[in-house]
């Protein structure tokens, strides 16, 4: 299958099944349509980053309230990933929730992990900036907190602009992620950099000494609610089959 073999052409090697790398996943153009298209009004400030929710946060029980996504979240993005056979095996056969959040520099997110409120696999589209994501191996029975005490990350994933990382099955459960409140990410190299072969660009941060000087950088991760509730299509009378 052609969807198959390309996204196995991208799988980051010595890193829990399964992580997909593909840079240039998106052109220029599209890069600033979308970061054009972000909503100024629908911004959460957090304690170290900024957020948004499309269509609309998870209700406490983790579910979705049905409604569709902005257009500018589905296209070209999804069309994309149908091409791929991403998300073909989901409940919906698409994401039907993105989550956006902005890193200015010295800015990250706590190690932690997805959890059981999505279909286990997320698509993490970057823009603007790089930085690096740091993966940290799940010890069986430890919790968040405890994994983040303390523990180096056991792989780091260099993320480009306009690339797209994958994470599913057994690299979506039992690894947590983070991402590390510095300015500059440092000793990037072939072997401290999971998907150094698969990179854009690994010529740029070669000839940086190693470095990545972070700018703002944004990302949209598309993910599958599993639990959707269609009360919204009922109560303004439009029952679905
Ligand atoms: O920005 C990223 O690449 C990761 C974001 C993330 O882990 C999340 O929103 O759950
Ligand atoms: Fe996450």
């Amino acid at each position: 299958m052609a969807a198959r073999s390309t996204t196995e052409n991208h799988r980051i090697p010595n890193i829990p099944e399964s992580m997909f790398y593909i840079p240039d996943f998106i052109s220029h153009e599209e890069e600033a349509t979308l970061l054009s298209a972000l909503p100024s009004n629908r911004w959460i400030q957090l304690q170290h980053r900024r957020l948004q929710t499309h269509p609309s946060p998870l209700s406490k029980t983790n579910t979705l309230l049905e409604a569709p996504l902005p257009r500018w979240l589905v296209e070209p993005i999804i069309s994309k990933f149908k091409s791929l056979g991403l998300f073909s095996d989901s409940p919906h056969q698409a994401p039907n929730h993105v989550l956006i959040n902005e890193y200015k520099p010295l800015e990250g997110i706590m190690p932690h992990e997805d959890g059981a409120a999505y279909y286990p696999i997320v698509a993490t589209v970057s823009l603007s900036s790089t930085l690096c994501l740091d993966i940290y191996e799940k010890a069986q029975g430890e919790d968040m907190a405890q994994a983040s005490i303390g523990s180096s990350p056991k792989w780091r994933v260099l993320q480009e602009p306009r690339s797209l990382l994958v994470t599913t099955g057994a690299a979506y459960t039992n690894t947590l992620h983070g991402i590390s409140e510095i300015e500059t990410d440092e000793n990037l190299g072939p072997d401290t950099v999971a998907n150094w072969t698969l990179l854009g660009d690994s010529k740029a941060f070669a000839d940086n000494g190693g470095k990545n000087t972070r700018s703002t950088r944004v990302s949209l991760t598309y993910r599958n609610v599993l639990k959707v509730s269609k009360a919204g299509a009922r109560i303004l009378g439009r029952p679905r089959g």
